[in-house]
């Protein structure tokens, strides 16, 4: 609307009339204009009545929002509270457990050590008695042989002389009646020599003759004679050394028997004492080994939550890193340093084009403060904090777990990734009857607790005894095939209506428990690792010739003519591929152990850095 001023101009007496009649005019036309204004005023203050009492509602509803949005704050804060304290009681519980069972465990392994030797010494000492009691036994009967012998020769013996003494015997009956008869006819002779003398004198030299007879007889009776006593002393001396002797060697041998029954005696008692020992010693053991039964589901417990702490660890130390570089970052940009435009043209055109829900607008409002060198930590931070609050308050709980999981999954799968780059996973391959398993074998011996196999996927039952995790993963068949489909394993295979196989994320958990894993696998199975994020390493054991190779595999007696020839046919493709550049970081050609040995074992070990990368 226009408005014009009222002129305020002096003018001629004799326009006065009309100026009268002009002024009315006008003085009408400003009543009309007033009276107008007047109504557009009342129409402006209605609407700005309206305005006010519509902003004021509209400030109420803000501000319940506003209420609501702190209240649930609140709410979620001090549910965090409690959360952050139960874990720290269960924390401090855990804790205290794990020294205790640890403490257990170890008081019980060293028990069973003790028992263990005890066992084996005593084991030793009842196979020693029972060689010496053999000996003895041994002994016993040579003895007993022995003394037969001699009872036998003692007996020929006393034979002949009896034999001997009764011929004697005989011989000297036969002489005594020789005299008495003729004693007998001296005496006849005497009667008829005082009846006949004439006879007498010829008798007489019969006389002569028969004295000198009687005196030879006599002669060889007393010879006889002392010869009998001579033989009878030499009987009786042979008789008593006889006794003696028999005497001595009984003695002797009830010596012997008396000293090996009582060697017997003890030998039994020590065997009985170790029997005892024996049956205490395996009772015992049966004891520890129900102890060692009944700790072994704490020991796992306990393994888990070392591994859980030390990943909690690992993600403080690797979350401390990155607060640490992001700091450097932030402090090193100066403002006053180029700052390229199109870049940050691009990341704030990134920033406007994404979702407000998606997180990484978080990270790019961080990348423009950190270009744009907004060095001073308060606005940084105070610019973030807005954001996030502004942010987060338009979050539903469910969002918040949503983007909680989602974080949490990509950050273990960056933390793994981590792992892999120190506990960087061995590929030992190589024709089979190559002489992997006997350096692996010795590697595992001179390096324990350093290395580990991956548990491999099974789609069969388990058996009695077999858990979860630790003989095989147990799976369904339809899980496994779909892992099949998702190139999830690096070897599988079916044998006997049952799936087997080695998967990816069974290596990645040999690395997140600390340990190198090694995979002795074919060829196909190296190319399949190649096309995962495992990060492993290469080697490639070499036979010397193939005719050397067969020769290990005959000597192995584990071949049949069939599976022979297959495996030689295999053992050719690998060392085409073996020859393809690239194909293995090492190649170590098994002709003499002990140097194989040593080049295996340095590229593995790698000056104890095991390949490590930063
Ligand atoms: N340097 C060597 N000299 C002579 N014999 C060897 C040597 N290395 C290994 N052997 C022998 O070769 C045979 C095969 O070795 P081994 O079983 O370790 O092979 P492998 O590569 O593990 O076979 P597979 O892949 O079939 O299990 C064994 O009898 C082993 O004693």
């Amino acid at each position: 609307m226009i408005r014009t001023e009222p002129r305020r101009t002096l003018r001629h007496p004799r326009n006065r009339a009309s100026e009268a009649l002009q002024s009315n005019d006008r003085f009408d036309a400003l009543v009309r204009d007033r009276d107008t204004l007047r109504a557009e005023v009342a129409d402006m203050r209605k609407s700005l009545e309206e305005i006010q009492s519509k902003h004021h509602a509209e400030m109420k509803a803000l501000q319940g929002r506003l209420d609501d949005a702190e209240n649930k704050k609140e709410h979620a804060e001090s549910q965090f509270q409690k959360l952050l304290e139960r874990v720290n009681t269960i924390k401090s519980q855990l804790g205290e457990r794990l020294r205790e069972d640890a403490e257990e465990l170890a008081q019980a392994r060293s028990k069973i050590d003790e028992l263990e030797e005890e066992n084996t010494s005593i084991k030793d000492q009842y196979q020693a008695k029972c060689g010496e009691l053999e000996q003895l036994s041994e002994d016993r009967r040579n003895m007993s042989q022995e003394l037969s012998t001699l009872r036998d020769r003692t007996n020929l013996s006393q034979q002949n002389w009896l034999k001997e003494k009764e011929e004697l015997l005989e011989q000297e009956n036969y002489l005594q009646s020789e005299f008495e008869q003729a004693k007998e006819a001296m005496h006849n002779w005497e009667v008829l020599a005082m009846e006949e003398r004439s006879i007498r004198e010829t008798l007489e030299v019969k006389v002569v003759d028969l004295e000198e007879q009687l005196a030879s007889v006599k002669d060889a009776y007393e010879k006889a004679s002392t010869e009998r006593d001579s033989q009878v002393a030499a009987i009786d001396g042979l008789q008593r050394a006889l006794q003696e002797i028999q005497t001595a060697r009984k003695q002797e041998l009830r010596e012997l028997v008396e000293n090996s029954d009582a060697q017997l005696e003890e030998l039994k008692q020590s065997l009985q004492e170790a029997t005892k020992k024996a049956l205490d010693a395996e009772k015992s053991l049966q004891d520890a080994q129900g102890e060692l039964e009944r700790v072994r589901p704490f020991e796992k417990e306990v393994k888990e939550k070392n591994l859980l702490i030390g990943k909690l660890r690992h993600e403080a130390v690797t979350l401390n890193d990155h607060l640490t570089k992001a700091l450097r970052f932030l402090k090193k940009g100066k403002p006053e340093d180029n700052v390229d435009r199109h870049i940050v043209t691009n990341h704030l055109l990134h920033f406007l084009a994404l979702d407000r829900s998606d997180p990484k607008k978080f990270q790019i409002l961080q990348l423009i403060a950190a270009l744009l060198g907004w060095t001073d930590g308060y606005s940084v931070s105070r610019l973030v904090w807005r954001y996030e609050i502004s942010y987060v308050m338009r979050l539903s709980v469910c969002d918040i777990r949503h983007m909680r999981l989602r974080f949490t999954a990509s950050y273990s799968a960056a933390s793994i990734l981590l792992k892999l780059h120190k506990f960087r996973p061995v590929v030992v391959s190589g024709p089979s009857g190559t002489g992997k398993s006997t350096l692996l074998k010795r590697l595992f011996a001179d390096y324990p607790n350093t290395f580990g196999f991956s548990i491999s996927h099974t789609t069969r039952s388990p058996r009695a005894g077999e858990q979860d995790g630790r003989e095989y993963y147990f799976t369904t068949k339809e899980d496994f095939l779909d892992l099949v489909s998702k190139n999830g394993f690096i070897e599988h295979a079916q044998f006997g209506g049952n799936y087997y196989g080695t998967s990816v994320q069974a290596v990645k958990n040999i690395a997140e428990q600390g340990r190198i894993c090694i995979l002795d696998i074919e060829m196909e199975g190296v190319k399949q690792v190649k096309r995962t994020d495992l990060n492993a390493r290469f080697l490639f054991l070499a036979p010397p010739s193939v005719e050397e190779l067969e020769r290990r595999l005959r000597g192995r007696n584990t071949e049949t003519e069939e599976s022979l020839k297959k495996r030689l046919a295999q053992a050719k493709n690998e060392l085409e591929y073996a020859k393809e550049p690239g194909a293995h970081d090492r190649v170590v050609v098994n002709d003499d152990l002990e140097k194989a040995y040593a080049e295996l074992r340095d590229f593995i070990v790698d000056g104890d850095k095991f390949g490590a990368q930063q």
